[in-house]
């Protein structure tokens, strides 16, 4: 957090011990003395109640980030704003790369640290949280209080307050929302990939991205300027492999492409109807990652083609599943998002869930984890076909259904799903892909707004 406000509290029950380190500039530190304690679980579940009192009585008016760290650490490079979130989790080193049954969750239905077999995400370590403050105070709350439960009922959870943690971390999922202030490159020709906190690493001259992009009856006239304004802004210095699927081949118009990018044409079957058009994409896009793509590219997108490109859009947008905030329903809250609320429907979300309001025009991740995702939407789709239901938003609707189950990795911020007929919010900083002005009646797209004309 170099270049950042730091301020350090260190609790210890040896004041006279703590060392005069020299602080750069707007950078403090406090003492505040503690009992004494021998026990070391003691010591580590005590730390739960008194950040939670440090937050309550200061912090929450001082900072607008909190971060407890394990004191037996070092730091051996760039630790800065990239690693703020609203809520802040560390994939626990040991377990990286295994899998959940192999996490030392607590595992006795006793305690309140329990996590059945068949849950959990990542196994996260007790030595890093942070977040807003108010955040991680209801985190920290939380978990005193389950301690005290267990406490009284005479149980500790097998890694103490870590297993808490993992419990409290699994139903109050972390949200980590890339947006402009955050960095995401790294030195060394290595980028620093959001993974909930972890850090996957790649070469960068090492990955193909491919992009599909559907273009139908009249929208082949976004195609100039939408892969116009890619070839500027889009996976630059990337190998990009743009797939465009149209019933108009001869109207694809001739973009002069960058270095390792190459355009594919697919010809596609006509069909005047906006929202079968729309839906379709799912099965289209299943087959071409089977045929292809699952071979050859590192990642895949599928983005609306009725867009544009204003401002870089690069490596930091890559994830193992990525999806977007959709620009309209930014900030509002759950019960105003346009979910599908019939339970007849398999894009069914009741009404007290749901964390986002993502755009069907961005799908990304890594091709295997989009394969999956578009298989599992078109079969619901299927399903409901042969129920004659359509989703309230078609495949936009199927698509929240399945990111709210399978969470993606990396979520966007609406700088990468805005829309041009919407004023830019103050706070943001830029605008990197946007849909386009269209006029839906020219266009065909008779339910725009009027998608309750679905049946
Ligand atoms: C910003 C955003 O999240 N937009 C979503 C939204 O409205 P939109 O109004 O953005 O939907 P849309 O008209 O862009 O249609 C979706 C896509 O289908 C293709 N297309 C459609 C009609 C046509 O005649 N030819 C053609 O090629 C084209 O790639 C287009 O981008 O709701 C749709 C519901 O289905 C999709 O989920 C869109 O992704
Ligand atoms: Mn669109």
């Amino acid at each position: 957090m170099v270049g950042y406000r730091v301020h350090y509290y260190v609790f210890t029950d040896l004041p006279d011990e703590v060392p005069t380190v020299a602080l750069g500039e707007g950078r403090q530190l406090t003492v505040i003395k503690t009992a004494s304690s021998n026990r070391w679980q003691e010591i580590s579940l005590r730390r739960m109640e008194m950040i939670e009192k440090l937050i309550e009585d200061e912090v929450i008016n001082k900072a607008e980030y909190i971060f407890s760290l394990d004191v037996d650490s070092k730091f051996y490079a760039h630790w800065g704003a990239e690693s703020l979130g609203d809520l802040v989790g560390a994939l626990h080193s040991w377990f990286f790369g295994k899998s959940r049954e192999q996490f030392t969750y607590e595992r006795r239905p006793e305690s309140q640290a329990f996590i059945p077999l068949d849950e959990g995400d990542y196994y996260y370590g007790g030595a890093v949280i942070g977040g807003r403050p108010d955040k991680v105070l209801k985190l920290v709350k939380t978990c005193r209080m389950q301690l005290d439960v267990d406490r009284a009922n005479k149980i500790k959870a097998v890694w103490q307050e870590e297993s808490h943690l993992n419990k409290y971390f699994l139903y109050n999922k972390h949200t980590k929302v890339f947006s402009q202030s955050t960095r995401c490159f790294h030195d060394d020709q290595v980028v620093r990939s959001d993974c909930v906190g972890g850090y996957v690493q790649f070469d960068c001259d090492n990955i193909t991205v491919a992009t599909t992009f559907f273009a139908l009856g009249k929208y082949v006239r976004f195609l100039k300027d939408l892969l116009e304004s890619a070839e500027q802004h889009f996976m630059v210095g990337y190998r990009v492999h743009y797939y465009v699927f149209t019933d108009l081949p001869d109207e694809v118009p001739t973009v002069a492409l960058g270095e390792g990018r190459q355009l594919t044409v697919i010809k596609t079957a006509s069909s005047n109807r906006w929202q079968e058009i729309s839906l379709r994409r799912m099965e289209m896009i299943e087959k071409l990652i089977e045929d292809e793509v699952i071979n050859k590219a590192e990642y895949i997108f599928s983005l609306d083609v009725d867009s544009k490109f204003y401002a870089h859009w690069g490596a930091e947008s890559l994830g193992d599943l990525v999806g977007a905030l959709h620009s309209w329903f930014f900030g509002k809250s759950r019960e105003q998002f346009t979910y599908e609320r019939r339970p007849e429907s398999q894009a069914f979300i009741p009404l007290d869930e749901g964390d986002y309001y993502y755009g069907g025009a961005v799908i990304g991740g890594r091709p295997d984890k989009v394969l999956k995702l578009v298989k599992t939407c078109r079969m619901q789709l299927d399903v409901d076909r042969a129920n004659k239901i359509k989703a309230v938003w078609q495949e936009e609707s199927h698509l929240n259904k399945y990111f709210l189950y399978n969470k993606p990795t990396k979520v966007l911020s609406p700088e990468y799903l805005w829309d041009d007929q919407q004023a830019k919010l103050s706070f943001m900083k830029v605008v990197r892909f946007s849909r386009v002005a269209k006029n839906n009646t020219e266009m065909g797209v008779s339910a725009l707004f009027t998608h309750t004309e679905n049946q």
